[in-house]
């Protein structure tokens, strides 16, 4: 990313306006260092796997989801359509660890290339979900875009290493999404719908960046309060997106997102998942 991008807010304590240098020289080095070992080739690939999932809210006679089950390969692009009020929203809640099912399981498992599971399966931890909600410009805090990105980021001094390594994150998700070209001095309300939405999904990139890319990257409608132009450009950039993470998709544009899709489902009333192709 260029440094022009950085050159304005404040990061880490610099002053508004000072070219922001984001990652010391010392660090820089002692990553392209750790860049240079050849990478060793790996074919075994893991899977989201929701296994007879129901939910009860608490207090409440009713499940809201009556055994969800599915799976989605690492790098491939799921979607969940249905009636409204069927429970999709449901259940990216408990997918993001927002809620906890009352029965089943939620967990990534990895296989090996003939198909094999070759481990144990993990939970999956939130900490690992990137989650965009519906209309997620409505929840900005802040007036500049680099504030936006860094809310929450910690702030004491003693976390640098944790602070360069977030820095280095936001500097990859820009890229990722495109936003390398923005002044971070932007007001993110003054941004276009499009944009906004990229400003939406690399808050959530930078937050779940960790050794590897997030396992799973959830989006609530995307597509939803977009004109037309930003819709296309949406749409391009999930299709870039999809080379480099596994992404589930709740939305009622299925005509847009086809071309996307490799797994779908349809949700209907009272919480049952079909798999339905479109
Ligand atoms: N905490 C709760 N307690 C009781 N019922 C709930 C609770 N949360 C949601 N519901 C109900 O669960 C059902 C499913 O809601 P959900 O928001 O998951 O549907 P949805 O398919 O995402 O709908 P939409 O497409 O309109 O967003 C709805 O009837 C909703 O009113």
């Amino acid at each position: 990313m260029a440094a022009s991008a950085f050159s304005a807010s404040s990061l880490f304590g610099s002053r508004i306006n000072e070219p922001l240098t984001l990652i010391s020289s010392k660090s820089r080095s002692k990553l392209n260092s750790k860049r240079t070992p050849p990478v060793k080739i790996s074919c075994d690939y893991s899977c989201l796997e929701v296994k007879d999932v129901y939910y009860r809210p608490p207090g409440t006679q009713i499940n809201l989801l009556n055994g969800v089950s599915f799976s989605l390969p690492e790098k491939s692009f799921g979607l969940i359509f249905g009636q409204s009020g069927s429970g999709k929203t449901t259940l990216l809640q408990l997918l993001a660890g927002l809620s906890k099912p009352t029965s089943g399981s939620i967990c990534i498992q990895r296989y090996t290339n003939e198909g094999n599971p070759n481990q144990s399966p993990k939970l999956l931890v939130p900490e690992r979900v990137g989650i965009v909600f519906q209309f997620p410009e409505r929840y900005f805090v802040a007036d500049n875009v680099l504030d936006e990105v860094t809310f929450g980021w910690p702030r004491q001094r003693s976390g640098l290493q944790v602070k360069e390594h977030l820095a280095l994150n936001l500097q990859r998700a820009f890229n990722w999404v495109g936003l390398n070209g923005i002044s971070l001095d932007k007001d993110p309300h003054s941004l276009s719908g499009g944009y906004k939405r990229r400003l939406a999904l690399a808050i959530q990139l930078v937050r779940t960046f960790r050794a590897q890319v997030p396992d799973v990257l959830i989006l609530d409608e995307p597509l939803a309060g977009l004109d037309w132009k930003a819709r296309v450009d949406v749409v391009k950039l999930l299709q870039h997106l999809k080379k480099e993470l596994t992404i589930l998709v709740v939305s009622h544009d299925l005509k847009e997102l086809q071309d996307l899709v490799d797994r779908s489902w349809r949700m209907e009333m009272g919480g049952v998942l079909r798999e339905e192709c479109l």
